[in-house]
């Protein structure tokens, strides 16, 4: 036994010695040290055009004297005073800052400034509420209005996506930038208030969890003899969840938002080699029930402050003939009430009725087959709202499900279905019994026969069903998608500042 083990288990008689870890549950709570107490020292950034605009987040409204920093949006000269917007991406509006003649000169959209100032009320009569007028301006950085690629007139989508490094500059992508990191602020103190712990699971990984084939392998010019850096194989995660399982087994609720990686062809505009999830994962949950009040709680707290917060009104404000059935939307999905859920063998149903009926499916509906994406569009249009289709047949679902109770021929899963983006979430009730999940993982191919001992590289996963496993389920959304539904954007390479795709990972 090493010392330092036998010295933490068996304290020498008479001296009094605890582990650190029972020292640390019976100790009193540490008392604030006088550093804690202190009020911290206020940073000195710069200021931020938002602090000036919307003070109530937190700016100086009374400041007279300001400097601030930014980026030309417009500039009109008029004789001998130039009207200059800037912005800086803290929020949508621009400040007006008033320069004279000289001041302005070699400033053109684009341009980086720094302008201090007197921060006043603006003349009757004109928008905005104050304007800066100038006293002293430097430019910072010039940007030559004859090659600037973001010039006012319209650009299209596929001309933008070839400039992934300048279009966060444009107020609606910058918005969106501010969007996620709501969103991402937002979940984590969800989570937080209902006592899941934040976790950080590997990137690459051994295995395909999943199952699909869908991975993308590591490599490095530092190899073995074999060709490899880590002695075989490894991957992009495709999903956290197994790792997730694994310390659900030590905290009963976890969560991560991590990025993910899928090598699928799919030339789509659903579709991402490069994308972030949000998993989480709960011990002790014997049915889907709690997973999908869960679900639904996470989404409409989310939208709730979403449509009464800052970023949300700029996102309506930017998104013009789309306002109103944004509006309509998030206003959807704060109803109280359940979502509908529906059995996927009842999805069938009606799909097969929508045919009946002469709707036009590429692909025919029938029980056993994956639903197509127009099915998933087709379910969340005839519930008017997001919809959770359960119970699919466990032939197309990865191993580690657990069989709907009384019908083996289908899993305890579920996939969340929204209008216009289609899944969501996919989540499931995990396989926690170990004969079972070796059976499974038998049925799936992932064992063969005659190979028990490795269990394809999962003996770790096959091992939390030995000691201590516990009913447990999870699930995981596609953060992209939920950006794509909240801001109406069609295509998920819009709402993510740098896009991988199939044959495409430029910047
Ligand atoms: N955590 C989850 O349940 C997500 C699931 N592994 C998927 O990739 O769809």
């Amino acid at each position: 036994m090493p010392r330092h083990w036998h010295m933490i288990s068996r304290p020498a008689r008479g001296i009094v010695s605890r582990s650190r870890f029972s020292t640390l549950s019976s100790a009193a709570p540490p008392q604030a040290t006088d550093a804690t107490q202190q009020t911290r020292q206020s940073v000195h950034l710069p200021r931020t055009i938002a602090s000036l605009l919307h003070p109530a987040q937190g700016g100086q409204p009374d400041a007279e004297h300001v400097t601030i920093h930014g980026w030309i949006k417009s500039i009109r000269r008029m004789g001998r005073i130039s009207f200059a917007h800037i912005i800086d991406g803290t929020t949508s509006f621009p400040l007006q800052a008033i320069l004279s003649k000289s001041q302005a000169a070699g400033l053109s959209t684009g341009s980086s400034v720094r302008i201090a100032g007197t921060w006043k009320a603006s003349l009757a009569g004109t928008a905005q509420q104050s304007e800066l007028l100038a006293e002293d301006v430097s430019l910072l950085g010039e940007a030559d209005p004859t090659t600037y690629p973001l010039q006012k007139k319209f650009q299209s989508y596929e001309y933008l996506r070839t400039l992934p490094h300048l279009r966060p500059k444009i107020p609606f992508n910058t918005a969106v930038l501010r969007l996620r990191s709501y969103i991402s602020q937002n979940l984590t103190s969800f989570f937080a208030k209902n006592e899941f712990v934040q976790c950080y699971p590997p990137i690459i990984t051994s295995s395909d969890c999943e199952g699909a084939g869908e991975v993308f392998t590591v490599s490095s010019n530092e190899k073995d003899s074999k060709g490899h850096f880590f002695k075989s194989p490894k991957y992009l995660t495709v999903s956290t969840q197994l790792h997730l399982e694994a310390l659900a087994a030590a905290v009963p609720r976890v969560w991560t938002l991590s990025p993910t990686f899928r090598a699928e062809k799919s030339d789509t505009h659903r579709h991402l080699s490069e994308f972030y999830m949000l998993e989480a994962e709960l011990s002790f949950v014997e049915t889907l029930d709690p997973l999908l009040d869960l679900i639904e709680d996470m989404i409409r707290q989310l939208v709730s402050g979403l449509a009464s917060s800052r970023v949300g009104n700029e996102i309506l404000s930017l998104s013009g003939d789309l306002k109103p059935q944004l509006e309509a939307r998030w206003e959807g999905l704060m109803q109280p009430g359940r979502w509908k859920r529906l059995a996927y063998s009842s999805a069938v149903e009606d799909l097969q009725a929508a045919v009946d009926k002469g709707e036009k499916f590429q692909f025919l509906p029938e029980w056993g087959a994956n639903l197509q994406s127009e099915h998933e569009k087709y379910l969340a249009g005839l519930y008017n709202g997001p919809v959770f289709v359960t119970d699919y047949p466990r032939e197309i679902k990865p191993f580690y499900m657990l069989p709907t109770p009384g019908d083996d021929r289908t899993v305890a899963c579920f996939d969340l279905l929204f209008p216009a983006v289609g899944e969501l979430i996919g989540g499931s009730l995990r396989e926690h019994r170990y004969e079972e999940l070796i059976r499974s993982m038998k049925s799936h191919g992932l064992i063969l026969a005659g190979d028990d001992s490795e269990h394809a590289g999962l003996s770790w996963y096959t091992d939390l069903r030995k000691w201590g496993t516990a009913p447990h389920g999870g699930f995981g959304m596609g953060l992209d998608r939920l950006l794509c539904y909240l801001t109406g954007v069609e295509n998920i390479r819009e709402v993510v500042a740098f896009p991988r795709w199939v044959g495409r990972c430029d910047a």
